[in-house]
């Protein structure tokens, strides 16, 4: 459903408070400008994260600048190709191709896994057969990092991996290559086409490719006219930005509709993310179309993250 602020398909997250930010950076101290009236508040969680990110970006930059970032991505190890793990596991299986998420806490769940191994999880998951692997890199409300990123790829995990990291800036781009992402989320709610056009541009540069999440019919027909779009993945998150309630019936009301029609008519590979917890689900979500699927808390709160894979999939040990 549309909120009063948002139009069919356009960004629908401002990248910064209107009113500017309420404390401002003077010499060593944060200086308080004053107290900010309410519209200066952010409206959804999704508001927040892009807002506490680009004074994250900050931090990082006066640590590494991008230049020296670039010539490390250089020197990186080439990335392996995301979309052929899919399409490879999911000819083999029948099933959608599991993108499996690394996944310790959220905004919506708080914390979800307490004894959180990122390299033992990530091995867990190869071995119950995902084709992909998502990481989440945000420190503040995932409990994520960078870091772990690094971990899973110098464990010798197979498994391509997504950088699930909240993408404002072309810096965090290069950080993901850097740190072992052999494929960046960019989500349509937060860019405009000009930026997602922009960070395609980088990560194929790069050798990766995007997964460019939507959450509506218009945000989909909006990145449908991106020029290459077919050489990536879309997404569709079945949570509500706002509620955070998820409905996989938003997938296939997506892809039925006459712009799912055309993703179907183009080739392009779909995801279907967020909530999906049983082997219904993923048979509800591939009816609707998907080719992939994201799944992060269902698979990450398991014992036996393994088993929890074959199971979800419906696989033989
Ligand atoms: O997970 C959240 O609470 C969340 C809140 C706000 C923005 C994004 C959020 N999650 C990121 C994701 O897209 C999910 O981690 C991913 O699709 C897996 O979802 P799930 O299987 O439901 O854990």
């Amino acid at each position: 459903m549309l909120r009063a602020f948002q139009k069919a398909g356009e960004v629908s997250i401002r990248r910064r408070p209107p009113r500017g930010f309420e404390t401002q950076p003077c010499g060593p101290f944060n200086y308080k400008v004053g107290n900010m009236p309410d519209d200066n508040q952010p409206r959804n969680i999704l508001e927040e994260i892009v807002w506490y990110k680009a004074k994250e970006i900050t931090v990082w930059r006066d640590k590494v600048p991008l230049a020296a970032l670039q010539s490390l991505a250089k020197k990186a190890a080439p990335p392996v190709d995301f979309k052929a793990a899919i399409t490879a596991r999911a000819a083999a299986t029948g099933k959608p191709g599991l993108i499996a998420e690394v996944k310790k806490a959220s905004p919506s769940k708080g914390v979800i896994q307490p004894n959180f191994d990122p390299v033992k999880i990530a091995q867990a998951y190869e071995a119950g057969g995902a084709a992909c692997l998502s990481v989440l890199t945000d420190e503040k409300f995932f409990q994520g990092s960078f870091e772990n990123l690094q971990l899973i790829k110098a464990a010798g995990v197979k498994c391509p991996l997504l950088c699930k990291e909240f993408i404002v800036e072309a810096y965090q781009v290069f950080k993901a290559r850097v740190s072992g992402a052999d494929a960046i989320l960019l989500i349509a709610a937060v860019l405009p086409n000009q930026d997602l056009a922009y960070f395609m541009k980088v990560a194929r540069a790069l050798g990766m490719v995007a997964l460019i999440e939507v959450h509506t019919e218009g945000e989909l027909a909006r990145v449908l006219q991106l020029e290459g779009v077919e050489d990536h993945l879309l997404g569709i998150n079945n949570r509500d930005l706002g509620t955070f309630k998820v409905d996989l019936a938003l997938t296939r009301r997506i892809m039925d509709s006459p712009t799912g029609q055309e993703v179907r008519r183009r080739g392009i590979l779909m995801v279907g993310e967020s909530g999906i917890f049983t082997p219904d689900d993923v048979a509800f979500v591939q009816a609707a179309g998907v080719g992939a699927i994201l799944v992060g808390e269902s698979l990450v709160k398991q014992g036996d993250p393994a088993a929890g894979v074959r199971q979800l999939l419906s696989l033989d040990a």
